[in-house]
């Protein structure tokens, strides 16, 4: 699908962004302050792993665990303070403080060399980086023109994510180089002396950006995590938005977290140093930031929803090989595996929680985004916290195997029990978020693979049942309903407010959008055709759907575009086949045939008693509306029996609420039709705060 106006930016700094000079120093300073907070995780974590001097695991577990809580607790109970703490300070000197003080806490953990300071400076770094996230979002909108911001955001957004796979790799490569050259194995002194020189330089950028001076305007809140994480979204039409998005979000997060949580003890189980812990680290954070590039761009035909739950059930599998399997470098490359399933079903989730909305707002910190990020941040403090106590208290264990033994280590164990929560949250999500019930898994995915959508065989639409549907790459949505009942009213709002969010959107409706179709019109609902047999009538109007899908409808799918009508087959159905009484499925055959078996995406089925919508015409009554009420009852009764038979391709809403209310249902039902082309958790500044989880 494309965007028009509002596209969606190439991967790279936007080009219209980054020869700003004030913003690209900015970015740099940004991207120095995003590696050394990532750096400093692995950097801390090892060496406070070091400290607990104690050769058994669980101490070992601890440490890592509790250095790793103390960077993410700052985030979850003082982000709603950062707004206020920073506010009316000087932007310029707030960040370059930020950086130095850093910098002097890194640098003073290999000279004091105790875990305690070591644990004090995890909690301290993690809180003054909290400081960037209101000040660094309150610089774009001074440093950057207003048609710019959402760019320069997601430029941004990209400097702070990009960092954390650089950072493990450079750890990884320090502590190689650590032991190699200085012999120094198993001390992470050469990463936190790197760690404090990237702060020094991100304080020293920051220092020379004069353009940054100026005061930070309050009213920038975060809202708290631990109550954003079970406030999840409704719909407004009463239903859970988010019905299994969370759970699919927080699964995700889960497996990803487990990994890091127990990952210096694991890699140690394996025989591998810090290098080891760096390579895990590493693997991990290039498979999610390549799972969120991927997730919204890999099979475009399959449903969203199941690849969101599949990318969960995906992650579970890769965790339980990563638990099991008893070798370092097997492990790293199925935890990248396993980085790209949870990044694509971050990604895929957090799309359909957001829509087209998530760049609303200034700052966006309390936009629909709020609810998924706050999720993924109390999963990874809890996963954290209990990852590293059960890696401990389980111990490792020998178990006899055939003839032989097999070892298998605390993390180990607690890796395998977070790969069996991941696997039922994965199994509940896909259930309740499965969107194409009854359509068998495989040939679906199959078809998907191959560029289609798979059709299943199914009575009314025998005439296609063999072949699958060539997909096109738009979005079609439908509205249905008897006479008067809003279809028009809401298809143009639905409209209006697709293209007020930058996609190219193609309003059409039915009968008459061609000009064979228009004349076809005229024929169909004047009084003065009379005598026009039902059969007739019924090809007529799949005649003008014929005309229609071929010359406007199609088209427009192919250029990715997204398609509102205002009718389509399901009218035919009901008024031909359920009004005329006549046989729907024949009337499905003609039609399938008429249009090369599109379906919609999306059906919206308005709601609302005969009597009601007639009253609302004002316009003399046409050749079909000066039908009896009986009819119109047939016809109503129709467009609920083809919903029921249907329901996951169908939106029903009763049509006497008030218009604003229906739109704002609808908005939200389209909205988890959206494929989005760029990630939307890597796309604001105002989340930018490196936390371990993305
Ligand atoms: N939710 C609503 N509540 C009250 N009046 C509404 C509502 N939605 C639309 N209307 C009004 O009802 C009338 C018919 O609306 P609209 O033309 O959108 O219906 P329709 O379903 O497209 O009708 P038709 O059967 O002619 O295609 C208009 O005057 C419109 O302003
Ligand atoms: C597409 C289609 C329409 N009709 C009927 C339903 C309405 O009475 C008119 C269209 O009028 P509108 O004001 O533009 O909605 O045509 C039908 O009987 N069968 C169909 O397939």
């Amino acid at each position: 699908m494309t965007r028009t106006g509002a596209s969606r930016p190439h991967p790279a700094a936007p080009p219209e962004v980054t020869p700003m000079r004030p913003f690209r120093r900015l970015w740099s300073a940004l991207s120095l302050s995003s590696l050394g907070t990532w750096l400093s995780v692995p950097a801390l974590s090892a060496t406070a792993a070091l400290l607990a001097r104690d050769e058994d695991l669980a101490g070992r577990a601890q440490a890592v665990g509790g250095t790793l809580v103390l960077m993410v607790l700052p985030l979850v109970l003082f982000a709603p303070l950062a707004g206020p703490a920073t506010a009316r300070l000087d932007r310029r000197l707030a960040l370059a403080v930020a950086d130095v003080l850093r910098f002097a806490v890194v640098l003073s953990v290999p000279l004091v060399d105790a875990l305690p300071w070591t644990l004090a400076a995890a909690f301290l770094v993690s809180c003054l980086t909290l400081l960037w996230i209101p000040v660094a979002g309150a610089a774009v909108p001074a440093l950057v023109p207003e048609g710019l911001r959402g760019a320069a955001r997601r430029s941004a957004a990209r400097a702070v994510y990009g960092a954390a796979p650089v950072a493990a790799v450079l750890f990884a490569v320090l502590a190689l180089i650590a032991e190699g050259a200085f012999d120094t194995a198993g001390r992470a002194d050469l990463a936190l002396y790197a760690t404090a020189v990237v702060f020094l330089g991100g304080g020293a950028v920051v220092a020379s950006l004069g353009e940054l001076s100026g005061p930070t305007p309050e009213g920038f809140s975060i809202p708290a995590p631990l109550a954003a994480a079970f406030r999840a979204p409704r719909s407004a039409d009463g239903t859970p938005a988010a019905r299994g998005l969370g759970l699919a979000v927080a699964a995700a997060t889960l497996a990803g977290a487990a990994v890091a949580a127990v990952a210096e003890v694991h890699a140690r189980e394996l025989g591998g140093g810090d290098a080891g812990y760096g390579s895990v680290l590493a693997a991990l954070a290039i498979g999610v930031a390549s799972g969120l590039f991927l997730g919204p761009r890999v099979l475009r035909p399959f449903s969203r929803r199941r690849l969101l739950g599949l990318a969960v059930v995906a992650a579970a599998l890769a965790l339980l090989v990563v638990a099991l399997v008893q070798n370092l470098v097997v492990v790293v490359f199925v935890t990248a595996f396993l980085g790209v399933a949870a990044g694509a079903a971050w990604a895929t989730g957090t799309a359909a929680l957001a829509g087209p909305d998530e760049d609303a707002g200034e700052d966006g910190a309390s936009g629909p985004l709020a609810y998924p990020r706050s999720v993924a941040l109390v999963t990874t403090l809890a996963a954290f916290i209990v990852a590293p106590l059960l890696a401990g208290a389980f111990g490792s264990h020998r178990f006899s195997v055939g003839g032989g033994s097999y070892d298998l280590g605390g993390a180990g164990l607690a890796l395998l029990v977070a790969a069996v929560l991941v696997l039922l949250s994965g199994l509940v999500a896909y259930r309740r978020l499965d969107d194409r019930r009854g359509v068998p898994l495989l040939p679906d995915l199959a078809a998907a693979v191959r560029g289609e959508v798979y059709t299943p065989p199914a009575p009314a639409e025998a005439a296609t049942a063999a072949v699958p549907v060539r997909h096109e790459r738009g979005v079609f949505v439908a509205f249905e309903g008897g006479e008067g009942a809003g279809k028009t009213t809401q298809a143009r709002l639905a409209s209006i407010w697709l293209r007020d969010h930058g996609y190219d959107v193609v309003s059409t409706h039915e009968p008459g959008a061609t000009k064979t179709g228009m004349r076809l019109r005229a024929l169909l609902l004047d009084r003065e055709t009379t005598g026009l047999s039902d059969r007739a009538e019924t090809l007529l109007y799949a005649a003008d759907r014929a005309d229609h899908v071929a010359n406007v409808i199609r088209p427009a799918m192919e250029r990715g575009a997204i398609v509102v009508s205002d009718r389509y087959i399901d009218s035919s159905l009901a008024y031909q086949g359920f009004g005329r009484r006549q046989e729907v499925e024949d009337i499905a055959r003609v039609n399938a045939w008429a249009t090369g078996g599109l379906i919609p995406d999306l059906t919206v089925l308005l709601e609302l008693p005969p009597e009601a919508g007639l009253g609302r015409l004002t316009s003399p009554a046409d050749r079909i509306e000066a039908e009896p009420n009986e009819f119109h009852e047939r016809v109503i009764a129709g467009f609920r029996a083809l919903a029921e038979a249907y329901p996951d391709r169908y939106l029903v809403l009763d049509a006497s609420r008030p218009q604003a209310e229906l739109s704002r249902a609808i908005q939200d039902r389209i909205r988890e039709l959206l494929p989005d082309p760029v990630p939307a958790a890597t796309e604001d500044i105002t989340s930018t705060f490196p936390a371990i989880t993305d």
